[in-house]
């Protein structure tokens, strides 16, 4: 059988379209390094008054504007409170305290990634003769390893709020931000209201090859943009990949075109015989393959057999991710293959 590839590993495997390319081809450019990109300055401040924030700084990837974030907000040898499943804990190759010089306290995000303010207050830790004190706490929305789980404005609130109590600053892991805003119906500044920082990929679910934004205060992003440098993030005629990430900023819309094709690829899977999949709020589809015997691994041969790929979450968990580069048939496909690969 020659099928064509569908291609659910993630939302990172997204190509940008035609738009994009001519964007990048026709972008005036300039030295970044000395803010002189007509193009990223166009992008950060579109991006900086998408979330309600004063300024931006756009990042080759969203790990560096993770990463950069927590160097920014925090003092060597302090601690920084974060989710235990969450992508700056698990996937980010332990920078924190590689790069940043931190211990990390993790929480348990429970069913859907976010910290109550009792487990805020409890993973606290005040600055004394013997500890090292708390110096961010940090959110993540959507959430990944919970299964795109869109987590409400009220939620990251309350957490945020607990935080401050505490005079510590939080950072918004908002890669798929603004899958979370379309899923529940409100302004990605609704959910950013009470952060000090958030992080969101152009290069995701919104299609740009290339790039995310680190948004601020204009304080923050001025010693942000320093770090970003020392991580060697400095770019130069940027507006090559600034172009497109523009373009991405006007796809937000479609995200729920995606959300419906993961809510029917879920319904789809969840019917076949071992398999079980919840209704995801996104993108993001998590099944549980322990009733069929097959491990994730396993499974996933199978598919990689029939041509569909997806990604092990752990021991019976699968991820697949839909995103603008599969549409319903592919979907349709992508039950028929699966049940015919299990
Ligand atoms: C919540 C969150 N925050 C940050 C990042 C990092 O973004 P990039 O460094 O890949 O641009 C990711 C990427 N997530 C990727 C994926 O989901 O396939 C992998 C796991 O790194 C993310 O999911």
């Amino acid at each position: 059988h020659s099928h064509t590839m569908i291609d659910l590993r993630s939302d990172t495997v997204t190509k940008p379209d035609e738009a994009m390319r001519e964007a990048a081809a026709s972008a005036p450019v300039g030295d970044d390094v000395y803010e002189e990109d007509p193009t990223v300055n166009e992008l950060e401040t579109e991006a900086a008054e998408l979330v309600g924030m004063e300024d931006a700084l756009f990042v080759p990837t969203g790990t560096m504007g993770n990463q950069v974030a927590v160097r920014t907000h925090t003092d060597r040898g302090q601690e920084v409170l974060s989710g235990r499943e969450s992508h700056v804990v698990k996937w980010e190759l332990g920078g924190m305290a590689q790069l940043s010089s931190l211990q990390v306290r993790t929480f348990d995000g429970g069913e859907r990634g976010a910290p109550t303010p009792a487990q805020v207050r409890e993973g606290y830790v005040a600055e004394d003769l013997h500890r090292p004190g708390t110096g961010l706490l940090t959110l993540e929305n959507t959430h990944n390893s919970k299964g795109g789980v869109a987590i409400t404005p009220d939620e990251i609130a309350a957490a945020a709020e607990a935080a401050h109590e505490l005079d510590v600053p939080v950072h918004l892991d908002g890669a798929r931000l603004f899958n979370a805003a379309v899923s529940l119906g409100v302004p990605a500044s609704d959910i950013t209201e009470h952060v000090d920082s958030v992080m969101f990929c152009l290069s995701k679910g919104l299609g740009a090859p290339v790039g995310s934004i680190l948004a601020g205060p204009a304080e923050f992003i001025d010693r942000a943009r320093r770090n970003r440098k020392l991580f060697g993030g400095g770019m130069r005629q940027a507006g090559v990949i600034a172009g497109p990430g523009l373009q991405a900023l006007g796809n937000v819309e479609r995200l729920a075109e995606d959300h419906e094709n993961a809510r029917t690829l879920a319904a789809g899977l969840d019917e076949l015989p071992g398999l079980s999949a919840t209704e995801p709020d996104t993108n993001i589809v998590l099944v549980d393959t322990s009733e069929s015997g097959l491990t994730a691994e396993t499974f996933l041969d199978r598919c990689a057999d029939e041509d569909v790929l997806g990604s092990a979450f752990g021991e019976h968990v699968v991820r697949f991710c839909t995103h603008w580069g599969v549409d319903e048939a592919a979907v349709a496909a992508t039950v028929e293959r699966v049940e015919s690969a299990l």
